[in-house]
């Protein structure tokens, strides 16, 4: 377990709301993070991603099951780690009439790190010169840079950030984007929570899919878009009303956009072909469509619903 920043196992948290209503909120995640590079935390909104890292940070106790940060077993073990994880969970609390520059150097004599640390956090957040002005002048991204300059402080093996490009405009995704991609390149571990897909896909080594507080998919993010075995191909064709039929009659799905039809289904583009050919249909043109991880997503996720189940039994867990 030792290549592994993160693992859990069997995880699983119950909350009791006020009403007595028992919320399952994570029931019995395998998660595996390798050390190095950016790893996205996928799950549409309720799937239980913030419970879980609230769990592996030890700010509320899991229900059952096992979790291990850098292979040390935690909560049980978390003050020898924990000086190697960083993590943004909520908004931190800065002085608004300092500048980022003077916040920074508070935290970093509240927490021991060199005020050298200083001057190379904000570049390597990008916000460089940008230091010199007071946290209240920045935008809502150099305002979530800051706080990843934060967690840099004290040089953090793994970074937890829950959410970060939340509330953000384009711009503000793109640099926080960047920051993480570069952080990753720098041999750290990024765990990133998201339900925004496409901005994990650029910026992720490998991902996560949870629903219903369970693991759906994992692995390196090209193996998990192709892992679903289905591609889509694009195809050219004269006579699209007999080339529907033959390729509907194999068990195909057929739509037609267009000059052309889309054909998902096929386990190969030239078993396609080849049967349009047996028919005397020649295609013109065929292009495979490339899965995107959002589809990926939406079809693993299709039966989560958007909130954990709500039951009102009370069985034990
Ligand atoms: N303190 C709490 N008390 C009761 N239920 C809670 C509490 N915190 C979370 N939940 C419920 O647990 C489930 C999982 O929530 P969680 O916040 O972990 O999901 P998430 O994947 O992080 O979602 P989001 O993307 O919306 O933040 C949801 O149904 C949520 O309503």
């Amino acid at each position: 377990m030792t290549d592994l920043a993160i693992s859990t196992r069997g995880l699983r948290k119950t909350y009791r709301t006020r009403r007595g209503k028992r919320v399952v909120a994570v029931q019995g995640l395998d998660l595996d993070v390798p050390v190095g590079g950016v790893h996205g935390f996928l799950g549409p909104n309720g799937s239980g991603k913030t419970t879980s890292i609230r769990m592996l940070l030890g700010l509320i106790r899991a229900d059952a099951g096992a979790m291990a940060l850098f292979g040390r077993p935690v909560p049980e073990h978390l003050p020898e780690v924990v000086s190697r994880v960083g993590a943004i969970v909520e908004s931190p609390k800065f002085f608004p009439a300092f500048t980022g520059r003077k916040n920074l150097e508070l935290l970093a004599d509240a927490i021991g790190a060199p005020r050298g640390r200083v001057g190379e956090v904000l570049d390597e957040t990008s916000l460089g010169e940008r230091g010199k002005d007071r946290f209240k002048t920045y935008s809502l991204g150099m305002k979530q840079r800051l706080a990843i300059a934060a967690t840099l402080l004290k040089e953090p093996d793994l970074l937890i950030f829950d959410e970060p490009t939340n509330g953000l405009d384009p711009a503000g995704i793109r640099e926080i984007r960047e920051t993480m991609r570069a952080l990753g390149e720098q041999g750290r571990t990024v765990l990133v929570s998201s339900h925004i897909l496409a901005e994990v896909e650029q910026v992720a080594d490998t991902v996560s899919i949870i629903g219903h507080g369970r693991l759906l998919a994992s692995g390196p993010v090209a193996e998990v878009i192709g892992g679903t075995g289905k591609s889509t191909v694009k195809l050219a064709i004269g006579n699209q009303e007999a080339a529907t039929a033959v390729l509907t009659q194999g068990g195909l799905t057929v739509r037609a956009e267009g000059n052309y039809l889309f054909v998902d289904g096929a386990e190969d583009p030239a078993d396609i072909t080849r049967r349009l050919a047996q028919r005397e249909l020649y295609v013109a043109e065929l292009i495979p469509v490339r899965a995107d991880l959002e589809s990926v997503f939406l079809e693993l996720t299709a039966d989560e619903g958007l909130a954990a189940d709500e039951t009102t039994t009370g069985g034990k867990l």
